[in-house]
């Protein structure tokens, strides 16, 4: 059984978010045994549980206080919260990060063959969705008398099946669309996946867990943008080559065992380097250039 000392943390058990959570929890230090029938995982080196559920389930659990923390896509959290001021049950929680996984759009995408003039071509139609409250908070925005229709899979469908006139889903390549014959519209909601902590007080413990662990996903996520970057310049471009090189204005330059006039520089850079800029380096008289991923960083 889960014992109320430890953290308790709920990701999706299976869908889009569950890998890139469960490796940024691996990635933070945290040691997960999971096995996919057990939908609650101990930690073995922390005082931390995995709550695997649905992704549907993980707003309330955390506006609810049955977990601490929960990994969730924005859209599902909106929509949750919408829904449970409606009903007028609590609806506190806290981001702590925004990730970056899960990035997706909600859009309202029509049939290839309806002749679309804006929101307004909508008014007195069906519109299916899984985000009913987003939906009808777009609509009243726009002054649209539209009806959202509920559904909670296959919504691509809809439009087919003759249960609605078009639909609003989530939308990422925009791949799914095409194959459903539907052109998106109208973009209503843009989405990530984010880190949330339940509101109210936490014991000392799990406070300072929380304190330790919330800079390490910062440290994961800026080494994942960041690359380590070595190079050898003519000493006489120095300074054009340092105007290359993103978050290059204190770069490490060393010299090179007998190479009077040429120098190693070595550079933490904030960004990626482009094939292009690459190109320019070797122009400039560059050699042996090393672009390398970062697995962590701190400070
Ligand atoms: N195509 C996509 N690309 C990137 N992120 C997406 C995509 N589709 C959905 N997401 C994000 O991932 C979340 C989970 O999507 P998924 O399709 O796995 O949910 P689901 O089918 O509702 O799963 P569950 O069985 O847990 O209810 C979405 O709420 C959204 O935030
Ligand atoms: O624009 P695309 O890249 O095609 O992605 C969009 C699709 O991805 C999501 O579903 P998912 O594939 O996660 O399956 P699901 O319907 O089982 O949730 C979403 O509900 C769309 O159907
Ligand atoms: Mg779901």
């Amino acid at each position: 059984m889960s014992d109320s000392r430890r953290l308790r943390i709920a990701v999706q058990k299976s869908g889009r978010l569950s890998k890139d959570s469960i490796e940024l929890l691996k990635a933070i230090g945290i040691k997960l045994n999971i096995r996919d029938r057990l939908l609650i995982a101990h930690s073995t080196n922390e005082d931390i549980d995995l709550l695997r559920v649905r992704d549907d389930d993980i707003p309330g659990l955390v506006m609810d206080g049955v977990v601490d923390m929960g990994f969730i896509g924005e859209n599902e959290l909106e929509e949750k919260m919408l829904e449970r001021a409606a009903a007028g049950k609590p609806a506190e929680y806290e981001v702590l990060r925004r990730m970056d996984y899960g990035g997706c759009r909600l859009s309202i995408a029509v049939p290839n063959e309806m002749a679309y003039d804006g929101v307004n071509t909508l008014q007195n139609k069906k519109v299916a969705t899984t985000y009913p409250y987003l939906l009808e908070r777009y609509f009243k925005e726009q002054n649209v008398n539209a009806k959202a229709v509920m559904l909670t899979g296959s919504v691509e469908v809809a439009p087919r099946a003759g249960v609605a006139d078009a639909i609003c889903d989530l939308v990422s390549t925009g791949a799914t669309l095409e194959a459903n014959g539907l052109v998106e519209k109208d973009v209503i909601f843009r989405s990530k996946a984010v880190l949330i902590k339940r509101a109210g007080d936490f014991t000392d413990e799990k406070a300072q867990l929380i304190d330790r662990l919330v800079p390490r996903i910062d440290g994961v996520m800026q080494a994942k943008e960041s690359k380590y970057i070595m190079l050898h310049a003519p000493k006489a471009r120095l300074e054009e080559v340092k105007d290359l090189l993103p978050g290059a204005e204190n770069p490490t330059v060393l010299p090179l065992a007998g190479a009077e006039d040429t120098v190693a520089i070595h550079v933490v850079s904030p960004e990626n380097l482009f094939w292009e800029t690459m190109e320019k380096l070797k122009d400039l008289g560059c050699r042996s250039i090393l672009v390398m991923p970062i697995e962590k960083m701190m400070g």
